[in-house]
């Protein structure tokens, strides 16, 4: 039995929540977070305050690192791999490099895996994009995600100062999209790919215009994006805006020869980007003791994980009937 660990208690933590229930070969033994344990109510694993964490190292054989990447995972994940092995969805794609040198040497000096920014971009999108092109070395990849929210996005907003609560709902653009699907020679941009669209719940009297500016000046989230900034109230964002679904697609096209055209199509379509995320997350954290079983330690990528890894299957069974 697998004894998981649930470091932060949101969207992503309930999500992982789920997940864990789903899959026999993992107990979730304790979430940790930074609130006050008794104001955290979960599906019945004990709460525990994250300055307790070394009193479960050896309790735990996989913390699922739940926080924010804007502002938490930075910090978070370094500190859980010098206690555990330890899996995160960092998704702050352009910080990834500097984000896996930092955890890569808190690994190797506690002798743990830490597998970081896995989920489904980055995630699941990166290990096909990868596929693609290797099955596929003569032609082009191109990711379009949505429409749907954003949890990266979402949570960037909500830790602008001023910001009570928001949503960002990200869209392709449908001329766009049109044109790569008839295969036109088309520039495809951060810009020309996909919109931005923010509902934000800001506090009584904050100044709206500097939270606009911020948010559509937000490197690594919103400067390179046309972004709408709509603020609503409580109510209505709990009323029109209370779930979390979203969905992509990564297609790769290329050709084998001459005039021999051939597609690669990895389509998600996600009633909850938490709980599917939650569930890729299991999953990897799953691979995570795999590799630390088989003697690895520091920081790695879903390029560095196997699907036997990931996989509940034995490898007999996986040859006997997956082939
Ligand atoms: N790679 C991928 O494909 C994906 C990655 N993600 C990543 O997951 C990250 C987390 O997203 P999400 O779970 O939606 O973010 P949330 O804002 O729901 O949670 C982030 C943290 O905020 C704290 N928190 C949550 N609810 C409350 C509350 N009511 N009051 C006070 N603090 C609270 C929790 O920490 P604590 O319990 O310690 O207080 C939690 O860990 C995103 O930033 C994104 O980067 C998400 C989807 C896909
Ligand atoms: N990391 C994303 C998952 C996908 C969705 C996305 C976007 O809408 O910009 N980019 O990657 C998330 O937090 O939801």
């Amino acid at each position: 039995m697998i004894r998981v660990a649930i470091n932060g208690y949101g969207n992503l933590g309930r999500g992982a929540e789920q997940a864990i229930a789903k899959n026999e070969d993992m107990e979730l033994v304790v979430v940790f977070t930074r609130r006050d344990p008794a104001t955290v109510t979960t599906q019945g694993a004990p709460v525990a305050h994250v300055d307790d964490m070394p009193a479960w190292a050896d309790k735990v054989d996989v913390c699922l690192n739940c926080g924010g990447s804007a502002t938490d995972l930075i910090e978070q994940t370094p500190a859980a791999a010098a206690l555990f092995n330890t899996v995160d969805s960092f998704d702050t794609h352009a910080r990834i490099p500097e984000h896996f040198a930092a955890v890569d040497a808190a690994a190797k000096a506690s002798g743990h895996v830490a597998l970081i920014s896995t989920g489904w971009d980055p995630g699941l999108f990166s290990m096909l994009r990868v596929l693609g092109e290797a099955v596929l070395p003569d032609g082009a990849t191109t990711t379009f995600w949505g429409p749907g929210v954003s949890q990266g996005h979402s949570d960037a907003l909500r830790r602008i100062d001023g910001v009570v609560d928001a949503k960002q709902y990200t869209r392709p653009v449908e001329a766009t999209v049109a044109a790569v699907k008839a295969g036109d020679d088309v520039e495809l941009t951060t810009r020309s790919m996909h919109t931005r669209e923010c509902y934000v719940v800001a506090e009584e009297g904050a100044d709206l215009a500097r939270i606009e500016r911020e948010i559509k000046e937000m490197p690594n989230y919103f400067a390179d994006y046309d972004t709408t900034v709509n603020f609503i109230t409580a109510e209505e964002l709990a009323a029109e805006h209370a779930g979390i679904p979203h969905g992509g697609t990564v297609v790769r096209r290329g050709h084998t020869s001459d005039g021999v055209a051939e597609t690669v199509n990895f389509e998600l379509q996600l009633d909850s980007n938490p709980e599917f995320t939650g569930s890729v997350v299991a999953a990897m954290g799953r691979a995570a003791v795999r590799l630390a079983a088989r003697g690895e330690s520091g920081a790695r990528t879903v390029f560095d994980v196997t699907l036997a890894d990931l996989s509940a299957k034995t490898s007999q069974d996986l040859r006997a009937h997956y082939l």
